[in-house]
């Protein structure tokens, strides 16, 4: 199959490199050469592959989400911040249940190593709410917290931005009250985006490529549906595609 690939779209659409190691890793991105995508490096394969992994992506041009959800005293985040920011990476985050304080020291970190060195470009800082792959009774009954799903996300949105962090890690179902808490510049990134008849493995919120982008994320994250498919490739382009036919900004 043919299938014309709009950078601006490509870009949206964040591919979660989850491997043991960088053999693996360079294996799969073979597949999506000169498709225009984000790559994700997870904890799995940055505490295999390191940080010369993630200097190499940026060395063959790619925008680089490095997914390591910190969580810790401020200080100590602080200086992770100030650390992964040097290596140049475009998306990186923490978990917004470390809290305001938490979260201002990692924009703290960041600013230093921006003022530091004015070659870095500035990244997209964001928070995880909660997991897409926690559910409304997990939530509850086993993590806790009361009310609904949508309310904790959207108050851990609200503290995220208070705190100067520039979105969120959400479902691609909490989108839209996200947008009206914080507002259409306060960007989304969303995992448990599954095309339709797709395994969904441990994800609980989820909704298909096309929902998703039609709700307004700003970017898709997905792992399992196109690394674990026959043709990573063909899976990465009807997946772009989903979202060329859906897209509204
Ligand atoms: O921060 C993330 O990227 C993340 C947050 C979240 O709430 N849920 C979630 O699935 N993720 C990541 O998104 C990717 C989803 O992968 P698949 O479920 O295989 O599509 C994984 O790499 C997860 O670590």
């Amino acid at each position: 199959m043919t299938h014309s690939i709009s950078p601006s779209i490509a870009k949206r659409l964040i591919v979660a490199l989850d491997y043991p190691n960088v053999e693996e890793a360079r294996v799969f991105i073979e597949h999506l050469q000169d498709i225009p995508c984000t790559l994700k490096v997870g904890m799995q394969l940055f505490y295999s592959a390191g940080p010369d992994f993630i200097r190499e992506l940026k060395s063959k041009g790619y925008s680089v989400f490095l997914d390591l959800k910190m969580h810790d005293i401020p200080n100590t985040v602080k200086g992770g911040a100030n650390s992964i920011t040097k290596l140049g990476v475009d998306i990186f985050n923490v978990h917004a249940s470390g809290g305001v304080q938490m979260m201002k020291a990692a924009v703290e970190g960041m600013e230093s190593a921006l003022i530091a060195d004015t070659d870095l470009e500035r990244p997209l800082l964001i928070a995880v709410t909660q997991l897409t792959s926690t559910s409304q009774q997990v939530m509850n009954q086993e993590i806790g917290i009361q009310g609904t799903v949508e309310d904790a996300v959207v108050h851990y949105a609200r503290l995220a931005q208070q705190s100067g962090l520039g979105g969120v890690v959400c479902s691609p179902l909490e989108v839209a009250m996200i947008q009206q808490t914080c507002g259409a510049s306060f960007a989304t990134i969303t995992p448990g985006v599954r095309p339709a008849g797709s395994d969904i493995g441990d994800q609980t919120r989820i909704l298909t490529p096309g929902q998703a982008i039609a709700g307004g994320s700003d970017y898709l994250v997905v792992g399992r549906p196109i690394t674990g498919a026959n043709d990573p490739r063909e899976a990465t382009q009807q997946i772009i595609e989903e979202m060329s036919l859906h897209v509204n900004h």
